[in-house]
């Protein structure tokens, strides 16, 4: 998608508040995304790092601050607003559509957008990173691996187009091998120059990927810094992460 804007950070969020109902899951988180980075939350599962792209994406109700796409406010816009505004959501585990071809599981990721040949050009993209997917075009979403559902995700969340792309833990239930194709994959797209926000529970995993990395714990950010200096720092990965 072109941005007429230019901005340099892609996505911020401003002391974000959201939950389901009971108290605050996000207590404050304020990060930004700037262009052309992967940005990485590292922490336990349970804490709110599903929530936080949730709440970005607008399936969950923010309860208060601010959230900028390319520098325009979109925290008060419905989520296909947020998904027009350039924020596209690679959701955890694969909800794809089963009975779906691989084709059109991928072309509903381009649902909003009204240009054949940009939608033609997208698909050609993720043809071209994710290969496996072209040969299995016209093969339906449920007949797949694992691993190859988990691509099909990821090239959905391409095919929007959008300026950052929100993935959630991709390398969920997968077996290791298949981890290492997927995370070969975000290295492509890092190569690309993609803007990515990266959610996952194992540091290690990330790290060489990863341009910034923000630990979470319980609802907020506890550290923020550079990939090394995260791994480095033995006594807050076993503090936060058991070590
Ligand atoms: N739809 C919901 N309704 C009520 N509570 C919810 C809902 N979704 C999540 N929660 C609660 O919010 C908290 C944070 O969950 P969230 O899924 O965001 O964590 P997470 O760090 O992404 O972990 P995981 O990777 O296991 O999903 C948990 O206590 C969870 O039970």
């Amino acid at each position: 998608m072109p941005d007429p804007t230019g901005a340099a950070v892609a996505l911020a969020l401003k002391d974000v508040r959201a939950g389901y109902g009971g108290p605050d899951v996000l207590k404050g988180v304020s990060l930004e995304v700037p262009r052309g980075c992967i940005v990485t939350v590292v922490g336990p599962n349970g804490h709110g790092k599903s929530t936080l792209l949730r709440t970005v994406s607008g399936l969950t109700r923010l309860r208060g601050g601010r959230i900028l796409a390319l520098g325009a406010e979109i925290q008060d816009h419905a989520a296909h607003r947020r998904a027009a505004a350039g924020i596209a959501h690679v959701p955890q585990g694969d909800l794809l559509f089963p009975d779906m071809t691989v084709l059109e599981n991928l072309r509903m990721g381009a649902y909003l957008e009204r240009d054949a040949a940009q939608e033609k050009r997208r698909l050609d993209e993720v043809f071209a990173l994710l290969p496996r997917l072209a040969e299995r075009r016209t093969q339906v979403a449920a007949s797949l691996s694992g691993g190859e559902r988990r691509m099909v995700g990821i090239g959905r969340g391409l095919m929007a187009g959008g300026q950052v792309l929100m993935l959630d833990e991709p390398s969920l239930g997968l077996a290791p091998l298949v981890i290492e194709q997927i995370y070969e994959v975000i290295a492509r797209l890092r190569e690309q120059g993609r803007t990515i926000l990266l959610v996952e529970e194992n540091p290690a995993r990330v790290a060489e990927l990863s341009d910034v990395m923000h630990l979470f714990d319980d609802g907020e950010i506890v550290w923020s810094g550079a990939p090394d200096d995260l791994m480095n720092r033995e006594e807050l990965l076993a503090t936060y992460l058991g070590g």
